[in-house]
Formats: C-alpha cells, sequence, structure tokens
C-alpha cells in the first residue's frame, strides 16, 4: 500500500478522482482518467449538455459533475487557468465506427466545443494508455509504419477529428510534432465595425479618442472574435504586454465579447444549435510576424498555446482574405511560446469544402504529472474557490 492508500484509508474521502497532467506550448491539459461519473445522453452533445445543466444547479445544490469539475479546476487542485479533458468511451460516433474515443473538454465556466492544444496532448496519451477502462477501442488504431505514425479518431463535441500520433515503438514520440486535421472552418464576418459605447470604453482606448473597432469573426471549432491591437488602442500589439497591459487587454476583450454574444446572427452554424456562441477573442498583432496573437476565452481565461481552434479559424479567415492559399502554412505563437524554438503551432489550409476550409494544426505537447485528488469528507471547502471570483 503506497502513502496515499494509506492516508485514504485513515481519512476516507468523498471522491477521488485520477488525472494526467501535460502542457501543449504551455497551457496544461488535466486529463481526467478515473472518478468522473457517468454523463447522461446518447450522443455526446447530449452529455456535454447533461454536464452544463447540473452546473446550473451547483452553486445552491452541489450537483455531482460541477462538483467534481470545480475540484480540479479551482484552487486549491486546480487554478484559475487550468484546463481539462473528460473522456467520454462511447459516444454516438464511436457506436458507428466513425470514432475511436469522445471527449468533453472543460474550463473556468464550462465545456468548451472544440480544444486544439487539448487535441495534441489527448493524442499522445491515448496512444501510449494500456487501459482499456480509460479507452476501450484502444488496440483497434492503425499504425503507419512508413510515416511512423498512428492515426487516431477523437469526437469532440464540434465533431470527428483526425489526429496523426508520432510513434516509436508503440508509444509517443515526444520529438515530432502531433498533428490533427480539424472540422470545416469559416468565415461568418470580416470588417465588422462595434460601436463600443463610451461607457465600456477602455483608458487607452479612450484617450485615444476611438469609438469603433472593427473585427472579423471566424469559426474554427468555436466561434472567436479576431481583432488587431492597435484596433484597441493598443499600437504597441501584445508581445510586451506586462501585467497592466493584460489587465486592460482582458478589459476591452471582455467589452468587446459582451457587446457581440447578443449577435445570434454571427455565431451561426450550419447544423447545430449547441456549437453557437462565442467563445473566445484573439487579440493579433497587426504587422502578423509569426502571427502572434492573445487569446482570451470562455470567462476571460488567457491561453498560454497559440490556441489550436483559434488557428483553425485564423487559417480559414486567411484563405477567405486571399492571404493564404490552399496547400500553404503559417506559423502561430502565443506571447508564451514566442521565443522558443518550436513551441509554437503551425497551421496549414489543406483543402476547401463547401462547409469551409480543412485547418492542419500542428504542435507538441509533454507529460507534467500524474495525480490523485480527494476531497476529505470533513473538507470545509470541497467545491474550492478563485480568489476573486464569486464562490
Ligand atoms: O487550443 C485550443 O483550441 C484551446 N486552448 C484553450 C482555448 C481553446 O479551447
Amino acid at each position: 500500500m503506497d502513502v496515499f492508500e494509506a492516508l485514504l484509508e485513515q481519512n476516507p474521502a468523498t471522491t477521488t478522482i485520477k488525472v494526467v497532467d501535460m502542457h501543449t506550448s504551455g497551457e496544461p491539459t488535466r486529463i481526467v482518467v478515473k472518478g468522473y461519473p457517468d454523463l447522461a445522453g446518447d450522443t455526446l452533445l447530449e452529455k456535454r449538455r447533461c454536464a452544463r445543466e447540473k452546473h446550473d444547479d451547483i452553486r445552491q445544490r452541489q450537483a455531482t459533475l460541477v462538483y467534481i469539475r470545480d475540484i480540479l479546476m479551482r484552487e486549491p487542485r486546480g487554478h484559475e487557468e487550468m484546463y481539462g479533458a473528460i473522456l467520454i468511451a462511447e459516444t454516438e460516433l464511436t457506436r458507428s465506427g466513425e470514432a475511436d474515443i469522445g471527449v468533453l473538454f472543460c474550463h473556468n465556466e464550462g465545456y468548451s466545443t472544440m480544444c486544439g492544444h487539448a487535441t495534441i496532448a489527448l493524442g499522445r496519451f491515448l496512444v501510449d494508455t494500456r487501459d482499456l477502462d480509460i479507452f476501450p477501442r484502444r488496440n483497434a488504431l492503425v499504425y503507419d509504419a512508413e510515416a511512423g505514425t498512428t492515426a487516431l479518431r477523437l469526437h469532440a463535441p464540434c465533431g470527428v477529428i483526425h489526429v496523426q500520433v508520432p510513434t516509436d515503438d508503440g508509444h509517443s514520440d515526444a520529438s515530432r510534432p502531433v498533428s490533427f486535421l480539424g472540422v470545416p472552418s469559416f468565415t461568418t464576418a470580416r470588417n465588422l465595425v462595434v460601436v463600443i459605447p463610451p461607457a465600456v470604453q477602455w483608458p487607452r482606448f479612450r484617450a485615444q479618442q476611438l469609438s469603433e473597432v472593427t473585427v472579423d469573426i471566424a469559426y474554427g471549432g468555436a466561434f472567436y472574435a479576431i481583432v488587431a491591437a492597435a484596433a484597441l488602442g493598443f499600437p504597441h500589439g501584445v508581445r510586451d504586454a506586462d501585467g497592466t497591459t493584460l489587465a486592460e487587454f482582458d478589459t476591452a476583450t471582455a467589452a468587446l465579447k459582451k457587446l457581440l454574444s447578443p449577435r445570434k446572427a454571427l455565431f451561426a452554424h450550419p447544423t447545430e444549435p449547441d456549437l453557437e456562441f462565442l467563445y473566445g477573442v484573439i487579440v493579433v498583432e497587426k504587422a502578423r510576424p509569426g502571427e502572434l496573437g492573445l487569446c482570451f476565452f470562455a470567462d476571460q481565461q488567457i491561453d498560454r498555446s497559440p490556441t489550436g481552434s483559434g488557428v483553425m479559424a485564423r487559417v480559414a479567415l486567411a484563405v477567405d482574405q486571399g492571404r493564404l492559399q490552399i496547400g500553404e502554412g503559417r506559423n502561430y505563437e502565443s506571447v508564451v511560446s514566442l521565443g522558443s524554438e518550436g513551441n509554437g503551432f503551425r497551421g496549414t489550409a489543406v483543402e476547401k469544402l463547401p462547409q469551409g476550409v480543412i485547418v492542419k494544426v500542428e504542435g507538441r505537447a509533454f507529460y507534467t504529472g500524474a495525480s490523485s485528488f480527494i476531497a476529505e469528507e470533513h473538507d470545509t471547502m470541497p467545491n474550492g474557490f478563485i480568489v476573486g471570483l464569486p464562490a
């Protein structure tokens, strides 16, 4: 019996959850491997709805699902910027043979519809795991000896993501990037002018006597507003943003998101109403060196990675703008990945379909640890908390 099991025997826990932690360009993915309860629903989106709806109960009634998500995402076991992946062994597409496994992504506010950085991390983990309780179809994955990669079809809420995982001797090879082909990505608005009412203007914007911001809206498994830093009143871009500037970017992007979110027509999805919402705002450098971006998503989390789904959206936008041709790729960086060789993502426009552009995203992920989390029976703060946010 290890020291942790011995402790548990003395102090019975209400909940025990096992996770594997990874990072992709610095952005964490906490992969829940044991202890997450079954979700009601036949389809992955129904299961996502189940997780979300219970969430609304939680603040009053402590529904189990959110209680568990809070344990993993919030302090003291997680932190405000934590990101989670909950594996769903059976979905309608695993049953039909179109996918190998399903996943729900979670963050500080709820459950997202697409996540590129977590897909890259999951690619490695799902090739490496041998636990068939976690991944029942693991042994059906197909290895391509010539390419040295294993193919994985991940059912995310936005659709099936085709992942290629570099593999060496049956294990993922951390020295080469994981790549994936996303769902069709498309633009819904270009050069949209948003008037910023004086009451919500941020100091730098007001100081320059600006009154409106031009944005593009694009979908890459989730909807993003893409805006140049200069348009928000930051002519020096995002690369040298210090704490004060980041706080002001936070205010600016939150204001923009609030103004845009009610405009439902901008977030129209051809088939799935559950995908119709503005997930994040990506502030990009005007001169676009290395396509640097700063992404605020969910409840203003800052993505440490260059945002895989955001890269899908930005590549689709660049194709529509004529800045990128099919077959061409670009490097994408975040303020964290910038400066370290090979730490960013690469996005390539692979194919143009009637539904949108198929984008290939490449990036690298690494294991950072594995943990068992518990909440003791007598824990006085079992739900966790985030300093500065309501409990
Ligand atoms: O890489 C991505 O697509 C994700 N990273 C955090 C926010 C997005 O979901």
